[in-house]
């Protein structure tokens, strides 16, 4: 296939006599979005590490487009007594990046996934979702070809996972290509092009529920001393006044909250809370 850039090509995985992966052939192309779901211990960290050539396979073979530059985030992090900056910026350094412009992508990043104020705790003291968050911060220090990520969204507050959504939204559309493992379906149907669900060491592709996609959600939002309601959202149904504390309440369809999202950000204000809309 013309842009196929990894291929997996019948490879299995053995672990003591016990097969997890079994004859999968599969193959991704530059700039799609793909997600791994399936059952605790179905195989999808397996997965994702034999194509960051983590771990061999037993069987088959994997290729890869030459000079092609992966990044994968783990699912857990050796808890560090170093700082999340100082992480960062040793991890920076590394990808050859200079000071100035790693402080500023760094400053960039924290801001854009809320953990500026956690950036001088050491590591073994913070959150499992809040050290992902570092992970992925870390990741796009230096943008990859290829962005592994092993369940990104658990452990993640519903704010966290919304942003956290939104991002992988702006990197797919800057053509990085994304595969990940996730157990939540109604979130990788928002993420992702392609779904492949892992059962029985065997990978095949999942539906995805046109029902999943048409909910609406409702989402709070609280003012900070300079938000202001952007032009653009004048048509959305749903939304209230602002009222004496500043917040604001709006209802919008799957479709565009992520937009809703994004326009509300830049305009200064914070989301409180986002929740399927049952009515
Ligand atoms: N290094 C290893 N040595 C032996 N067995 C392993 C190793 N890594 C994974 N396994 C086994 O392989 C199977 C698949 O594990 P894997 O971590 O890939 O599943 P998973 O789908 O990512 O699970 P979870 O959703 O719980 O993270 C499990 O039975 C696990 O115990």
């Amino acid at each position: 296939m013309p842009d196929t850039i990894i291929a997996l090509n019948t490879v299995s995985k053995i672990y003591d006599k016990k097969t997890v992966l079994k004859d999968v052939t599969l193959s991704v192309r530059r700039g799609q979005s793909i997600a791994f779901t399936g059952h605790n211990g179905s195989g999808k960290s397996t997965l994702l590490k034999l194509i960051a050539r983590l771990v061999t396979p037993s069987g088959g073979t994997i290729t890869a487009q030459s000079g092609l530059l992966f990044h994968y985030i783990p699912e857990h992090f050796p808890k560090s007594s170093l700082t999340a900056r100082q992480y960062l910026r040793h991890m920076g350094s590394m990808d050859g990046l200079n000071k100035d412009i790693l402080k500023e992508q760094e400053e960039r990043l924290s801001e854009d996934f809320f953990i500026q104020g956690m950036l001088d705790v050491p590591m073994k003291h913070l959150s499992k979702g809040t050290l992902q968050k570092v992970g992925v911060i870390q990741a796009l220090l230096k943008k990859p070809d290829v962005l592994l990520l092993d369940e990104p969204l658990s452990g993640q507050d519903i704010e966290s996972q919304a942003v956290f959504i939104h991002k992988m939204k702006e990197l797919h559309s800057e053509g990085i290509t994304l595969i990940m493992s996730c157990h939540e379906p109604n979130l990788t149907a928002r993420i992702s092009d392609f779904v492949f669900e892992i059962e029985g060491g065997i990978v095949r592709t999942a539906d995805k529920s046109p029902s999943i996609l048409q909910r609406n959600y409702v989402l709070l939002f609280d003012g900070t001393p300079q938000a202001e309601i952007p032009l653009e959202i004048s048509h959305f149904t749903g939304m209230n006044e602002k009222n004496q504390k500043g917040r604001l309440r709006i209802t919008a369809s799957e479709h565009e909250s992520d937009r809703l999202l994004s326009l509300m950000l830049e305009k200064g204000w914070k989301l409180r809370k986002m929740y399927e809309d049952h009515i």
